[in-house]
Formats: C-alpha cells, sequence, structure tokens
C-alpha cells in the first residue's frame, strides 16, 4: 500500500433502505462482478472508490491496519444497522505469502445489501450510480484444460506426500491441490456464472472480489457483536447415485479414522488461533456430516465471545492458512506444497469476504473457485487433505468432484 500516513481518504458513508431487491446478482456489473452472498443475502458491490492493494506476509496485518484508519477517518450515516450496512470493504487475500499475485481491500462506489426481508443501498462520497438489473450478456460455455499438475502428476505427488507424512514424524497432513485452467470470451457475463453457482450451491458462500469467483461452503471466520465463528471443514466424500448409497457414503465418511484424523487436525488449527482472543471456545464433540450437491464434508462449527476486541480481519490474520487449506504442522506443510505443487496457488484457499467499521464481517476460505486474470485466463483449483492412509487414486476422485461447481457454472 502506498504510505498510509498520507493517503487517508476521508470516505463519506451514506446508507438509505430502499425497496426489497429480489436478488443482488442481476444488479452486478457482468465484467467485473463484487459479490458476497449466501442464500440471496448479503452484499454487493458497483465500481471502487478505493482500492488497497498489499502482499508479501505481512499482507493480511497491513491491510487490518490500513482498514482501521481508514474507518477513523470516514463519516458513516447508517440508520439500516444490519450486516453489512454502512461502510464495508471486500477482501481478497492471497494463499501464499510469496504469491505474485496481489491481495486486496475495496471499497465500492455504491453497496448493495439484503438481509433478512431489508436492502439497503450505501453510497460513498454521494457517488450517484444508478441502481437497477441490466440485460444479460450473451451465453457461452468454456472448457477446462489440466494446468501445470495433470491428473497423472498430481497422483504422483500425492503419493509424494504420503511417503513424506508416513516416514517423516515432523508432518502429518499436507493439503495438495492441482489445477485447470480455461479462458473467459471477451466481454463475458459473470452474472451467468455467479446465479448458476449461487443457485446450485444455495448454501455456500457465492462471491466475486477484484476476479476471484466461486462458492465456498467453508466459513473461516464470522465476527458479530463481540463474537465469533467458524464452520470448518475437511474429510471429504461423494454423494452416493441413490439414497441408500448415499445414505452409505456419509456413515462411511463419519466412521473413517482417516477422515476423522484429517479433520482433526483441520479444528485444532482453527481453535489454537482463536482461544488467545476468546475465553469461551466452544466446538462439538464429534464433527456432523454436511451436505452438499457434489460432496459430503465432515464439518464442525465453532463459537466463542471475543474477549479483546479483535476485528474480522485481526482473526483472518491469525487463521489464515488453516489446516484445512494448508496441513500440520503448518510450516512444515506449506513446504510440502512449495515443492509439490509447480503453480502460484494465486488467491485460492485465501481469505475471501468483507469488513465493516465496527470490524464484524463473514469471511470464507477461497475454496470451489477460479481466477480470472487480466488476459481473460481463468485457472482453478481444487485439493485434497493428503494423511498417511490416503489413497492416490481416491484424491484424485475427490478433487475433481471439488473441481464440479466451477467446470458446470462456466460450461
Ligand atoms: C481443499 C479443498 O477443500 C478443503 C475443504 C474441505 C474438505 C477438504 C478435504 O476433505 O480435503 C479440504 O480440506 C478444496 O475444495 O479444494
Amino acid at each position: 500500500m502506498t504510505d498510509p500516513a498520507v493517503s487517508v481518504p476521508a470516505l463519506r458513508v451514506e446508507t438509505t433502505p430502499v425497496a426489497q431487491f429480489p436478488s443482488l446478482l442481476p444488479l452486478l456489473d457482468g465484467v467485473k462482478p463484487l459479490v458476497f452472498i449466501r442464500r440471496g443475502d448479503g452484499v454487493a458491490g458497483l465500481g471502487e472508490a478505493l482500492r488497497l492493494e498489499f502482499s508479501g506476509p505481512d499482507r493480511i496485518r497491513d491491510a487490518a491496519a490500513a482498514w482501521k484508519r481508514i474507518v477513523a477517518a470516514a463519516t458513516i450515516t447508517d440508520p439500516v444497522r444490519l450486516s453489512g450496512s454502512g461502510l464495508i470493504a471486500f477482501g481478497a487475500f492471497s494463499f501464499a505469502d510469496e504469491s505474485a499475485r496481489t491481495s486486496v481491500l475495496i471499497v465500492p462506489r455504491v453497496i448493495l445489501g439484503r438481509r433478512d426481508g431489508v436492502s439497503w443501498v450505501t453510497r460513498i462520497d454521494g457517488a450517484a450510480d444508478t441502481v437497477g438489473a441490466t440485460p444479460l450478456g450473451a451465453e457461452y460455455r468454456l472448457l477446462f484444460k489440466p494446468g501445470a499438475l495433470g491428473p497423472d502428476a498430481y497422483r504422483d505427488a500425492v503419493a509424494t506426500a504420503v511417503q513424506r507424512i508416513q516416514s517423516d514424524e515432523g508432518l502429518s497432513k499436507a493439503v495438495i491441490a492441482r489445477d485447470k485452467v480455461g479462458r473467459l470470451p471477451e466481454g463475458a457475463d459473470l452474472r451467468r456464472v455467479l446465479t448458476e453457482l449461487a443457485l446450485g450451491y444455495p448454501d455456500t458462500w457465492t462471491f466475486a472480489v477484484d476476479g476471484l469467483i466461486g462458492s465456498s461452503p467453508e466459513t473461516l471466520v464470522r465476527v458479530k457483536r463481540g463474537t465469533v465463528s467458524a464452520r470448518v471443514l475437511a474429510g471429504s466424500v461423494g454423494r452416493g447415485a441413490d439414497a441408500e448409497s448415499d445414505h452409505a457414503a456419509a456413515l462411511a465418511l463419519a466412521t473413517s479414522q482417516k477422515d476423522l484424523d484429517e479433520h482433526r487436525f483441520a479444528v485444532q488449527s482453527v481453535l489454537d488461533s482463536l482461544r488467545p482472543h476468546t475465553p469461551s471456545l466452544v466446538a462439538s464433540e464429534l464433527p456432523f456430516t454436511l451436505k452438499l450437491p457434489n460432496l459430503w464434508h465432515l464439518a464442525s462449527d465453532v463459537e466463542g465471545t471475543l474477549a479483546d476486541g479483535s476485528t474480522a480481519l485481526d482473526l483472518v490474520c491469525e487463521l489464515h492458512p488453516t489446516a484445512a487449506v494448508a496441513g500440520t504442522p503448518r510450516e512444515a506443510a506449506l513446504a510440502e506444497i512449495g515443492s509439490l505443487e509447480p503453480f502460484d496457488r494465486q488467491r485460492w484457499g485465501g481469505p475471501v469476504g468483507w469488513v465493516n467499521a465496527d470490524g464484524d464481517g463473514k469471511w470464507a476460505i477461497a475454496l470451489r473457485s477460479a481466477e480470472i486474470a487480466a488476459d481473460r485466463t481463468i485457472t482453478a483449483y481444487a485439493g485434497a487433505g493428503i494423511v498417511a492412509e490416503s489413497d492416490p487414486e481416491r484424491e484424485l476422485a475427490e478433487t475433481t468432484l471439488k473441481f464440479r461447481p466451477i467446470v458446470e457454472a462456466f460450461g
């Protein structure tokens, strides 16, 4: 970021309640959509009033500090007082410290919100943009091809990780991803993809921030009026073809020691990061099975009361990367990922979400997602948590299922 001491703008922020938006998606900019919704509720943005860029190991810490300065200088009128009204910034952060992909906080010129039957518009510095649905652009389809780590190379990478985990006491779990690439037609209306994702995966966070687009089932952290919560996912199996085999798949997952181990590492990493900030952190003793259209996941909800006034971004900084996307222990897992994945994950597996002026916010882990580059190349990623008992063929099949939301929404 440029020297913040010199460049903190005094944003004038005004929220007004409006007639209910039937849906936020038709109101978006189809080429540069900005949105974070679940089951139709959430926030969207038009244009950019402010864009802050960060990189390197301190990218999230720098963003958290910059946001506090922006908020302190802003004048906010917000009669709506709901989650997402008033001043917010959308954000997306790279997975890796050394990523070439820039991390961002974006304050749109106009913010649109919808929650519990109430809708609102927030204008920054009196922005006069019209808010209204525009016709969808032409239909398109694109095919994804294997990227830098194709299916055969992925199996080999998983086998190498398994060997290392079995022989090295310093590594228990590593999440290894592969990539697929495609090319977006010029001027493609991304609202088509977002609509597919939101309708197909209604219980996930559907998002588009600065070219990062997807539908993630995993809540990295949510801060709301002094409480903190997270939904940790790790351990997966494909849905069965009929009711009986589907039930059997869920049961097998819930009783699989390999998946329970994989899950335990992920929950532990979240508890370790949050515990210093809350005296009352509760997680269920056993995970539950979460049903998505493509997969069953082992899931645990974690909740607590915040004792130290941490903002959502402060906690994002502590939590990232959890063992659901990196592994255990964190440093050894990151080294393993670095040696086995021949690509930059960009912002896949990183935090994506929003923060408001009180420090409340909702952040997902950017899974089931793709990055769109300036030249319209799209790179999608999917990974799997590798532990000592992992089988390369099964992990490859799991990544195919995890690619499904993105591949089908663009296809
Ligand atoms: C790494 C991914 O998922 C993570 C989240 C849920 C389940 C996971 C698993 O079972 O491996 C992964 O930890 C992905 O979606 O590409």
